[in-house]
């Protein structure tokens, strides 16, 4: 059988406190998250990640000089492995910082694979992340020339198993959601985007919702965190939404990301200590965050379901192939 390469796109994160500014200057060089103007984008990114990486070195010195985002996402990528079929081989594949996705791509090659599913861990598309992955991997692939076929998973924000792998993370830490008020975070974006037509925001808000059909009567918000400079950003940010609910009168807070399945700065420095603080000084008598999907069980059997649909449509592609080249 075919050896197909499953890539976990993921943003990466600095492995080392020196790695803070070359991870950022991809970053800002990348015109797919970032619209400077594209004859300027690099030495404004080289300014940018420079002063950028000052004032961020101590979220990343606080969560011990590095992001986990590399280590999670290897875990995702070996809990996945286990339990799909030998054909398959699972790799992270990052955006900003190693293993790249020109990496994982090659040794991919290396090991023998034939075809190629990209599989988003964010659960929302978004042309700044899922989709700047996906340009990426086709710039290496017609760099390396390469004439393998490949599928496109581009969400996933509504499968009934995300949903399900949401609610059980949820369950595992609060026992009696009723006397909670559910403050979900999600990463914002500039508003321009969204209205270029980026789905990002309305599935966001589709995953809450479905999630909190399983909650009926428990009340909650959607706020988004972690905007980066100027222009104008989705609104509630996240820690005006918390000041909100706490002087409405709500003293029990569960905190909930949800665009992201992996812990790193704008979890363990913003939700956990930026906004646990203000939480504290506002008189929050329990703040509960969630942690991440990571490895959870019921994410990583969706994450397989997906991979196997993905399969059938790569067979159909590799079959219409076979056909073709039989025809000429
Ligand atoms: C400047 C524009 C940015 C947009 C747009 C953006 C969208 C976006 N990002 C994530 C997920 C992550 N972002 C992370 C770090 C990070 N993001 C930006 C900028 C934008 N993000 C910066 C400058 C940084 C670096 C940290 C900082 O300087 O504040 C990370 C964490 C990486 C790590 O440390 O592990 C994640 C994950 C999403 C989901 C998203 C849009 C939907
Ligand atoms: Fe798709
Ligand atoms: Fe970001």
């Amino acid at each position: 059988m075919e050896k197909i390469a499953v890539l976990l796109l993921n943003m990466g994160g600095p492995d080392s406190l020196d790695a803070i500014r070359p991870f950022l200057y991809n970053l800002f060089s990348d015109h797919d998250i970032v619209e400077i103007p594209r004859p300027i984008q690099k030495p404004v990114a080289f300014f940018i990640s420079f002063f950028r990486a000052k004032k961020t070195r101590h979220y990343y010195e606080l969560m011990g000089g590095k992001s986990p985002q590399r280590e999670q996402t290897e875990a995702q990528a070996k809990a996945l492995q286990k339990i799909l079929p030998e054909n398959f081989i699972v790799k992270p594949a990052m955006r900003y910082w190693k293993p790249f996705i020109e990496t994982a791509v090659k040794e991919s090659i290396e090991e023998g694979a034939r075809a190629f599913v990209l599989l988003p861990m964010y659960p929302q598309y978004s042309k700044t992340t899922t989709g700047s992955s996906f340009n990426e991997f086709e710039r290496v692939y017609k760099r390396l020339g390469l004439n393998l076929p490949f599928v496109k998973i581009h969400s996933y924000h509504n499968h009934p198993l995300y949903i399900r792998a949401m609610v059980e993370r949820i369950k595992e830490r609060v026992k009696e959601p009723e006397k909670y008020f559910f403050l979900f975070s999600a990463h914002s974006l500039p508003v321009k985007v969204i209205e270029r037509g980026d789905p990002y925001k309305d599935q966001t808000e589709e995953t809450v919702r479905l999630i909190m059909e399983h909650f009926p009567g428990v009340k909650y918000a959607l706020g988004y965190q972690s905007k980066v400079g100027p222009v104008k950003w989705l609104e509630p940010q996240t820690e005006e939404l918390l000041e909100k609910v706490v002087k409405a009168g709500h003293k029990r807070i569960v905190v909930v990301p949800v665009s992201f399945t992996c812990e790193h700065s704008e979890t363990l420095y913003e939700l956990d200590h930026q906004y646990g603080n203000l939480a504290k000084e506002l008189g929050v008598e329990e703040y509960v965050r969630i942690p991440t999907l990571q490895d959870h069980p019921t994410y990583i059997a969706l994450l397989k379901e997906l991979v196997l649909d993905a399969q059938k449509e790569l067979e159909g592609q590799l079959s219409g192939l076979a056909h073709s080249q039989s025809i000429t």
